[in-house]
């Protein structure tokens, strides 16, 4: 297959690298206006994978069978709407990122869409991605027109395994935006790896009481108990890991709260439920974030 791949960074090289291997014809798409892209990649059993490919050449994407976009949730919307007038109609996009709510943004574009979350786990150390751990891929269909390309999980899991199909990913969507809204403001708010959270419990259950509520709502059959449960796995399984989200806020980069806990807190306004403990993460993260962005900019740190 031809496949484009928007965004080069840790999960987009991964992605190229094993797309490439498969015997795929890849392309990278990049912010900037570069005819190439390198490719450097340590996998999970210490072997090299160093290639450059083509990047932003407009003919490959618009005879593209796949754009596999691996941006962060704030950058998807505005990136593939530029995209999807050369794009072929029938070309699927499938979007993997943390958090919910670009589907929604992206609810006027004709191509199928997909959506996804993985427990892959790869991380930037200078110019090489590290391919931290394994982990599987739940992808499934977007819109009405995704529903058609199941058969794509089959080719990606020869890819990059493990990988699974669902014809309804949205509760796969809702489990991984719980363990976020847990585990991303609360480690960047404490500036300690997952495992440190097992501390917090308190905390924890509430967050997931509010997130049950909103997932019921929103036709999704779970419990406080299962959430917990399956957060609490995931911090240990993840416990020496940095997050993304601290990961960001020490680096003074835009986090994807907005996509996490301001999804959350969008869909609980939509059925008139209060959710205090997440409102209040979110405003913490956006204050912390607010004020490095606006010494960024020059403007003054406060408001008043
Ligand atoms: N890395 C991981 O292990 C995991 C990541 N995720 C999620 O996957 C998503 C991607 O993560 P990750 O790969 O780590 O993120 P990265 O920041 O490493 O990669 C995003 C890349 O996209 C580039 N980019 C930004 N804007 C554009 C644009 N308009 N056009 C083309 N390229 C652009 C960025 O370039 P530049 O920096 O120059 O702006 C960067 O190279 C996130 O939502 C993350 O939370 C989920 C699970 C695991
Ligand atoms: C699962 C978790 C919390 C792993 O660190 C993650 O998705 C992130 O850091 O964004």
């Amino acid at each position: 297959m031809k496949i484009t791949v928007l965004g080069c960074g840790a999960l987009g090289q991964l992605w190229l690298a094993s797309l490439f291997k498969q015997g795929h014809e890849v392309q990278g798409w990049l912010r900037v206006p570069q005819p190439f892209c390198h490719v450097n990649v340590i996998e999970t059993d210490g072997s090299v994978f160093n290639q450059t490919f083509i990047a932003n050449d407009p003919d490959f994407l618009a005879n593209s069978d796949l754009l596999l976009v691996t941006l962060k949730a704030w950058q998807v919307s505005g990136a593939v709407k530029t995209l999807a007038s050369t794009l072929p109609v029938h070309c699927p996009i499938l979007l993997l990122h943390n958090g919910m709510g670009t589907l929604e943004e992206l609810r006027t574009i004709p191509q199928p869409l997909l959506s996804g979350v993985t427990t892959h786990a790869a991380r930037r150390d200078g110019n090489l991605i590290i391919h931290v751990a394994n982990g599987i891929t739940h992808i499934g269909p977007g819109n009405e027109a995704g529903n058609d390309f199941s058969f794509l999980a089959d080719m990606l899991h020869h890819a990059l395994p493990e990988m699974a199909w669902h014809n309804d990913i949205q509760f796969a969507n809702w489990k991984k935006l719980a363990v976020n809204c847990v585990i991303n403001p609360l480690t960047a708010l404490y500036n300690c790896p997952n495992g440190e959270l097992r501390h917090h419990q308190f905390e924890i259950t509430e967050i997931c009481q509010e997130v049950a509520v909103v997932m019921e709502r929103e036709g999704h059959h779970t419990s406080a108990e299962d959430l917990l449960y399956y957060v609490s796995n995931v911090i240990e399984s993840t416990a020496a890991n940095i997050s993304s989200m601290l990961q960001d806020v020490r680096v003074e980069r835009h986090t994807e709260i907005d996509y996490i806990t301001g999804y959350l807190l969008q869909r609980a306004r939509a059925h008139g439920l209060s959710v205090p403990v997440n409102s209040r993460l979110y405003e913490q993260i956006k204050r912390k974030e607010n004020e490095y962005e606006r010494s960024s900019t020059g403007l003054p740190g406060s408001w008043n």
